[in-house]
């Protein structure tokens, strides 16, 4: 054969999420095509001159015999198989009407989303299944001096702000007050059901039983490998291409990507804006969190330039009224 063209395929997909935010419809590829066995977003290419919104209510009308109200950008992901080149748009998608069914005679399924990593998908889906399980706000706790007024800021913003994801960052604890500190958190956590990583040595995770890591940017770029087991979760703090590629290669579950903007704690960095932060967000291999500035409101926009929603320590971080 003469030499190929790597074909390149643009594919709509859902996340459609259950009502009480639970559980998200997975579908099985007839074995009798491409990836066929394997389970998968329902969705399919774009035809010419479809929007990316047009194909998706069109796919999950014939795939699913639903009809989707709205839809929200969930993750962007590039992907090299070895025929060919895909670019795939998920959705999260909340807001439809009828009860999907496989219209195609393919099996659908309703699943659990801690129970998703138990289905085999194309190799193309891990950051995808990552950013279904992540919620749009990650709370990064601030430095405070006393275990009680920070248990009770944290207990403010799990309530009232119903935050789910919250990194623990208290550079300036020893090594005993932070486990401590770790401790009283996750108790604290584990009873709203909000995942907490650990700003520190991954080592931590044999003395405090927390869901994962967030590594420093420095840290990040010394590691070669992943550094916490499958089963637990890894972040990374990256400012550029270099640290988005590092945190790729050993395996980061998400990342967050900052300064947006000029901050009261970093104030001579160089915010990246809007705009650069997009087209970095454009080739993550993973969800990303913007952060620098942010606040709740940002969260829209975030998602709308490929985000996965905003980090904060601001935002989150006040005391009970
Ligand atoms: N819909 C969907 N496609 C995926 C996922 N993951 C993934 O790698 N893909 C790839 O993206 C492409 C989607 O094509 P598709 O077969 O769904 O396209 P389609 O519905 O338009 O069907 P057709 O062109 O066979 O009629 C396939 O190459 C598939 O392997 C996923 O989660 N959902
Ligand atoms: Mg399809």
């Amino acid at each position: 054969m003469e030499t190929m063209v790597k074909r390149r395929v643009h594919v709509a997909a859902a996340a459609m999420i259950s009502r009480d935010g639970r559980q998200v419809l997975i579908a099985r590829r007839p074995s009798t095509v491409d990836q066929g066995g394997l389970w998968e977003f329902p969705g399919g290419k774009l035809a010419p001159y479809e929007t990316g919104f047009e194909a998706l209510k069109r796919e999950l009308h014939e795939e699913l015999g639903v009809e989707i109200q709205r839809a929200q950008p969930l993750i962007r992901v590039h992907h090299e198989y070895p025929d060919k080149h895909v670019l795939m748009d998920v959705w999260q998608v909340r807001e439809y009407a009828g009860e999907p069914f496989g219209r195609e005679g393919q099996a659908v399924r309703w699943v659990r989303l801690d129970e998703l990593f138990n289905y085999p998908f194309p190799a193309a889906n891990m950051p995808i299944l990552r950013a279904v399980m992540l919620p749009t706000e990650y709370l990064i706790t601030a430095e405070e001096a006393d275990d009680a007024t920070f248990m009770s800021k944290l207990e403010r913003a799990l309530s009232e702000d119903a935050v789910r994801l919250v990194q623990l960052r208290a550079k300036t604890l020893e090594n005993d007050a932070f486990v401590s500190r770790a401790k009283k958190a996750l108790e604290l956590c584990r009873r709203y059901e909000a995942r907490l990583l650990l700003n520190g040595d991954p080592r931590l995770l044999d003395e405090v039983d927390a869901d994962g890591i967030h590594l420093t940017s420095e840290q990040l770029m010394s590691l070669e490998r992943r550094p916490v087991p499958e089963d637990k979760w890894l972040a990374a703090s990256t400012h550029d291409q270099a640290q988005l590629e590092q945190a790729g290669r050993i395996g980061c579950d998400f990342v967050t990507l900052s300064p947006l903007r000029t901050t009261p704690t970093h104030p001579d960095v160089y915010p990246m804006g809007w705009h650069d932060f997009q087209q970095l967000v454009e080739r993550a291999a993973m969800p990303v969190f913007a952060l620098g500035g942010m606040t709740r409101h940002d969260a829209d926009h975030a998602r709308g330039v490929g985000a996965q929603g905003i980090a904060s320590i601001r935002d989150f971080w006040k005391s009970c009224r």
